[in-house]
C-alpha cells in the first residue's frame, strides 16, 4: 500500500502558486521533459496553473494540437483498409503466384488473379469499413470521458466537469479516481494512496504505486518509472490523484510506443482455429506448384510450360473468399447483435471466440448483484444490534471519501453513509487527518481521524473484509470495556460471520485504534493492533436477468465459474439463489502455490472461488486457458480488469468502470444480462457461416485438384486450361459469399463453436476423395462420349463437360455441406438457393454460349448429359449418406467439422 505523505516542497496547487505563475498562458514551444522539472516550472512552461486553463485557453489548444487520440485508433479510412486487406496471408500468396504467372508470360493467368485479388480485398474493405461505421456509433454510448479543471473565463473559480477524452490539451488539469484511465499523460500535482496498472506499458501486472513530487526523486533519473507521472494508458487501481497534463495523442509515451501497431495480445481462440486452418492451406498451397511440376515432368517429360497449369491449380486450391466471409460474417452478426440486442463487439474476430467459449467466468458483485447494497444491521462483537459500528463506518467512509483527490464513495461506502444518516451519526465531528483509500488487495480501508481540541489522539478507523479487519486486531470490545481477542474468540467470531454469510448478507468488520499523533503520514503498517469494534451486514440485491441468463448459459453448453472478491458464503449463497449448484466453494488463498495444470485442474470441478484478487482472477484465466479451455470473462470493475485482458473474450456489462470498458473486447451496453447468450448464439451462428464456407470450398477445391492431377497425368492434353480454372473459381467464388448470408441452422448454435484444424482436415479429405471420384466418373462418361459420338473434339468438349460437372457439383456440396438444417427441412428460398441456381444456370450454359469459343469450350453431345445426370444423382446420395454418417460419429447431432462441439 503506497505512503499518503504530502508532497514534500510547496503544494502545486495552493492558491499561493498561483502568482507564481505570472502571465504565462501559452505553452512554450518543444518537448517537456514531464519528470525533471518542478510542478511549477512545469506549468510555467505549459502555459498553465494551479487553477486549470480556461475554456477558451482549452479550446484554442485543441484547435492549433489537435485532438486527444492516439493516431492508430482513429477511423481507418477506405483505402487504408483495403492496403490493409492486402497484407492478408492468401492475399500474399495470391500476388505471388500472380507474378509468378506474369514472370513466365502467362498474362492471361496473371490478370484473372489480379482481379481476384482486388475484387476479395475490396469486398472485405467494404464490410469491415461499414461494421467499424456501425460500431463507432455504439461505441459512443460507451465512450469514456476525463474529469476536468477549468476556468469559464479568466477570474472565475474552477470548476470540475466531464469532456469526452478526446477534447483534452497540454496544460489541463485531470483528476483520477479507481477506475478511471489515464487519459494523457500526466504529471502528478496531487495524489493520495495512488496506484495504477501499466500492464498495457511495462507488462507490468502489479499496480504501481504513483505519489506527487515536487521535485524529481533523488538518484539516477529512472525514465521508465518515474513515480510522479502517470502515463496514458495506465489505469487506476485504487487511490485518486489529480494531474497536469503533459502530452496529448501522437505525443503520448504510449502512442510513440505503439505507432502503427496495434495493441498485443495472446493468442485468441480465433487464432488458434480460423487462423492454423489458413496457414495449414498456405502451407499446401506452396507446396502445390512443385508438385504439379515435378509429376508432370516425371511422368509426361513436360517442361516448365506446365507452370501456368501448376499456378493455376494452387490457386484453385485456395480458399481466397475466406477473409471476405469472415469479415462479412462476423461484421453481420456484430451489426445484428448492436441493433436488437444492444451489445457491442469492438473487436471482430472477439464475436467468433464469444461462440467457442466453453467456460464463462464472471465475478458476482455488480454482475450478478445489483451493486446497491443495503445496510440491514450492524452488530457488535457478541452479536446484539450496536448503532455505534455504524457510526464508526460511516466516519471510515465518509473520510477516505472526503480526503481522495477525486471522491468517488463505491456503493458499499454510499450505503454505509446514507444508513448511518438515517440513524443521525454525524461523520463530521471529527477531523479528517489522513485516509488509505480501499486496496482490492488488503481489502480494506482506513481513516485517521481526531475529535477537535484533542490533539493528543489520533484515532485509526478501519472497515474490511472480516478476515482481513480480524489478522490486524489484538482487542475486542466488549460491554464497553476492552479484552485481548484471543484464538477462540477470533474463530467465534470469524464462523458467527460465515453464517452471516451464508445467509446471502455482505460483510463489513468494523475495528479502530488509538495512536499518538505523528508527524510523517500514515501507510499500511500503521494499521495494526487494532480493537475489534463490530459487523455491518448488508444485503445486496441480485440482478434480475441473471437466473435466466445462467440457465441459458448451462443450456448451451458453457460452464460457468464465479470469481469473487467478497466472502465464500456469499457468493455461495447468491449462486444457490440464482440456481447454480455451487458445489465445494474454493477461496484463493488455498490455490495460491498453484499454477497452470494445477491450478486448472483444482478450479475445473468448482463453481466458486472467493477471495479472489484481481491477480488471482486473472491467474485463474489463465490456467483454464492453458488447460485448453475458451476462456471468457466477464466482469465490471477495476479488480476485473487483469482478468479481462487475460481471458480470450473480456465482456463487462454497461455499468462497469471505464477502464473496464475500455480493456473489455464486448461490452453489454443494455442491463440485461441475458444478452450475453444472444451475443454467444450471435458468435456461433458466424462460426458456422465461416465453417460451413470452408467445409464447402476446400472438400471441392481438393476434389478438383485430385482430379486435375490425375487427369493431368492421364490425358495428353491439359485438363483444363488456367483461364477455365480461374473463371470456375470466379464463379464459385461469387455463388459462396452467400453462405455468409444464410440463415442459422436450428441446432447451430446449442454447443460451443469450435473450428478444429484436424478434424477440419480430416473431414474435408474424405469428402475431397468422393469429390475426385465423381469428377474421375465424369472423364470416364466424357471419354466413351467422345468415343461413341464421332466428330466431337475431344480436349475443347472435355473442357465444356467437366466445367459443367464441376459447377455442378459446387452447388449440390453448397447445398448438402452447409451449416443450415438438411435440404429437406428447408422450406424458404435463402440466399444460397438464389446461388447455387445461378451457378447451375453457368454451368450449363456458358459452354454452348457464344463466349464459350474463347475459352475454349465446345458443347458436348446430349448423350453426356444423361450421363452426367447419373453421375450427379449418385455423387448427391453418396454425399448425403457421408455426411449423415460424419455427423453421427463426430459428435450425434451436430455440424461435420464445422461447429463441432
Ligand atoms: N469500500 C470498501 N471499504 C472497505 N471494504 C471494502 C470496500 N469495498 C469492498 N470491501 C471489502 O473487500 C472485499 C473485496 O472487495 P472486492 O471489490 O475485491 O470484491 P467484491 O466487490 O466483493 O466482489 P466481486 O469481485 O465479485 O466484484 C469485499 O467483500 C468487502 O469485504
Ligand atoms: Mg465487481
Amino acid at each position: 500500500m503506497p505512503e499518503i505523505t504530502a508532497a514534500p516542497g510547496a503544494d502545486p496547487l495552493s492558491p499561493d502558486a498561483d502568482a507564481a505563475r505570472a502571465g504565462a498562458a501559452e505553452p512554450v514551444g518543444g518537448p517537456v521533459e514531464p519528470a525533471t522539472l518542478t510542478a511549477l516550472q512545469l506549468m510555467r512552461r505549459l502555459g498553465s496553473g494551479p487553477r486549470g486553463l480556461t475554456e477558451a485557453q482549452a479550446e484554442e489548444r485543441l484547435a492549433r494540437f489537435g485532438e486527444n487520440t492516439v493516431p492508430s485508433w482513429r477511423p481507418v479510412s477506405w483505402p487504408r483498409r483495403f492496403l490493409g486487406a492486402l497484407r492478408d496471408p492468401f492475399t500474399t500468396v495470391l500476388l505471388c503466384l500472380g507474378l509468378v504467372s506474369a514472370a513466365v508470360a502467362s498474362w492471361g493467368t496473371a490478370c484473372v488473379i489480379m482481379t481476384l485479388v482486388v475484387v476479395s480485398c475490396a469486398l472485405r474493405s467494404g464490410g469491415e469499413h461499414q461494421a467499424g461505421r456501425a460500431m463507432a456509433a455504439l461505441q459512443e454510448l460507451v465512450a469514456t470521458t476525463a474529469t476536468v479543471q477549468r476556468r469559464p473565463d479568466g477570474d472565475a473559480a474552477p470548476q470540475v466537469r466531464e469532456v469526452p477524452v478526446d477534447q483534452l490539451v497540454v496544460g489541463d488539469l485531470v483528476r483520477l479516481g479507481p477506475g478511471d484511465l489515464v487519459p494523457a499523460d500526466l504529471r502528478l500535482l496531487r495524489a493520495a494512496g495512488l496506484t495504477v496498472h501499466q500492464a498495457a506499458l511495462t507488462g507490468e501486472s502489479v499496480p504501481v504505486p504513483k505519489q506527487a513530487l515536487d521535485a524529481p526523486p533523488d538518484g539516477p533519473p529512472d525514465a521508465s518509472e518515474p513515480p510522479h507521472v502517470c502515463f496514458q494508458g495506465s489505469s487506476v487501481a485504487t487511490g485518486s490523484g489529480t494531474g497536469l497534463v503533459v502530452a496529448t495523442g501522437a505525443d503520448t509515451r504510449f502512442a510513440a510506443a505503439y505507432r502503427g501497431r496495434a495493441r498485443r495480445r495472446g493468442e485468441t481462440a480465433f487464432d488458434r482455429s480460423v487462423h492454423g486452418i489458413a496457414w495449414t492451406l498456405i502451407r499446401f498451397m506452396l507446396l502445390t506448384p512443385p508438385l504439379v511440376l515435378m509429376a508432370n515432368a516425371a511422368l509426361r517429360g513436360r517442361g516448365l510450360e506446365t507452370l501456368p497449369f501448376a499456378v493455376a491449380v494452387a490457386v484453385g486450391l485456395t480458399p481466397e473468399m475466406l477473409p471476405v466471409i469472415v469479415t462479412t460474417a462476423l461484421a453481420r452478426g456484430a451489426a445484428l447483435l448492436a441493433r436488437t440486442s444492444g451489445v457491442i463487439v469492438k473487436r471482430l474476430p472477439a464475436l467468433h471466440d464469444l461462440g467457442a467459449i466453453d467456460v464463462l467466468c464472471l465475478d458476482k458483485t455488480g454482475t450478478l448483484t445489483q451493486d446497491r447494497p443495503v445496510v440491514v444491521r450492524s452488530t457488535g462483537p457478541d452479536g446484539t444490534s450496536d448503532p455505534e459500528v455504524l457510526h464508526w463506518a460511516a466516519v471510515n467512509s465518509f473520510w477516505t471519501i472526503e480526503l481522495a483527490e477525486l471522491p468517488v464513495p463505491d456503493a458499499l461506502d454510499e450505503a454505509v453513509l446514507a444508513a448511518a444518516d438515517e440513524q443521525g451519526t454525524d461523520p463530521l465531528e471529527y477531523d479528517g487527518i489522513a485516509a488509505l483509500p480501499f486496496d482490492p488487495v488488503v481489502r480494506m480501508s482506513t481513516a485517521v481521524v481526531r475529535l477537535p481540541g484533542r490533539h493528543g489522539v489520533h484515532t485509526v478507523v478501519v472497515k474490511g473484509a472480516v478476515e482481513d479487519v480480524l489478522a490486524r486486531c489484538g482487542r475486542v470490545r466488549a460491554d464497553g470495556a476492552e479484552t485481548a481477542l484471543d484464538d477462540a474468540a477470533r474463530e467465534r467470531l470469524l464462523r458467527w460471520a460465515a453464517e452471516e454469510a451464508a445467509g446471502g448478507l455482505r460483510l463489513l468488520a468494523v475495528a479502530r485504534g488509538d495512536r499518538r499523533p505523528r508527524l510523517g503520514g500514515y501507510a499500511d503498517g500503521d494499521v495494526r493492533g487494532l480493537t475489534f469494534v463490530g459487523f455491518v451486514a448488508l444485503s445486496d440485491a441480485l440482478a434480475p436477468s441473471a437466473e435466466d441468463a445462467l440457465r441459458v448459459l448451462s443450456e448451451r453448453g458453457v460452464a460457468v465459474k464465479v470469481l469473487t472478491g467478497d466472502h465464500p458464503g456469499t457468493a455461495a449463497r447468491a449462486c444457490r439463489d440464482l440456481g447454480l449448484a455451487p458445489g465445494e466453494v474454493l477461496t484463493a488463498g488455498r490455490l495460491a502455490g498453484l499454477t497452470g495444470p494445477a491450478l486448472a485442474e483444482a478450479v475445473e470441478g468448482a463453481t466458486v472461488v472467493a477471495r479472489c484478487t484481481a491477480q488471482d482472477k486473472a491467474r485463474i484465466v489463465t490456467a483454464l486457458r492453458g488447460a485448453g479451455h475458451t476462456t471468457g470473462f466477464l466482469g465490471d470493475g477495476v479488480n476485473d480488469l487483469p482478468a479481462l485482458h487475460a481471458a480470450d473474450v473480456g465482456i463487462c456489462p454497461r455499468g462497469a468502470v471505464p477502464v473496464a470498458r475500455e480493456g473489455a473486447d464486448v461490452v453489454l451496453a443494455e442491463k440485461d444480462l441475458t444478452a450475453i447468450d444472444r451475443a454467444i448464439t450471435a458468435g456461433r451462428n458466424a462460426s458456422g457461416s465461416i465453417g460451413a464456407y470452408l467445409r464447402i470450398t476446400l472438400s471441392s477445391n481438393l476434389g478438383n485438384v485430385i482430379a486435375m492431377l490425375a487427369a493431368g497425368l492421364l490425358l495428353p492434353f491439359l485438363p483444363m486450361l488456367p483461364a477455365q480454372v480461374l473463371v470456375q473459381n470466379l464463379c464459385f467464388d461469387a455463388a459462396q459469399l452467400s453462405l455468409a448470408f444464410d440463415q442459422p441452422a436450428v441446432g447451430a448454435a446449442r454447443r460451443p463453436a469450435v473450428l478444429r484444424p484436424r478434424v477440419f482436415l480430416r473431414f474435408i479429405t474424405a469428402f475431397g476423395l468422393i469429390n475426385a471420384t465423381a469428377d474421375l466418373a465424369t472423364f470416364a462418361v466424357l471419354a466413351f462420349t467422345a468415343k461413341v459420338t464421332a466428330g466431337t473434339d475431344s480436349p475443347t468438349m472435355f473442357h465444356a463437360g467437366w466445367f459443367t460437372e464441376n459447377l455442378l457439383t459446387q452447388g449440390m456440396v453448397m447445398l448438402l455441406l452447409r451449416t443450415g438444417r438438411r435440404a429437406a427441412e428447408r422450406r424458404t428460398v435463402g440466399p444460397v438457393h438464389l446461388a447455387v441456381t445461378a451457378l447451375a444456370v453457368v454451368g450449363l450454359l456458358l459452354p454452348v454460349s457464344p463466349l464459350a469459343p474463347v475459352l475454349a469450350m465446345s458443347a458436348p453431345p446430349p448423350l453426356y448429359y444423361l450421363l452426367l445426370s447419373v453421375v450427379l444423382t449418385v455423387y448427391g446420395a453418396a454425399l448425403a449418406f457421408a455426411r449423415m454418417r460424419y455427423a453421427r460419429r463426430e459428435n450425434g447431432a451436430g455440424e461435420p467439422g464445422g461447429s463441432v462441439a
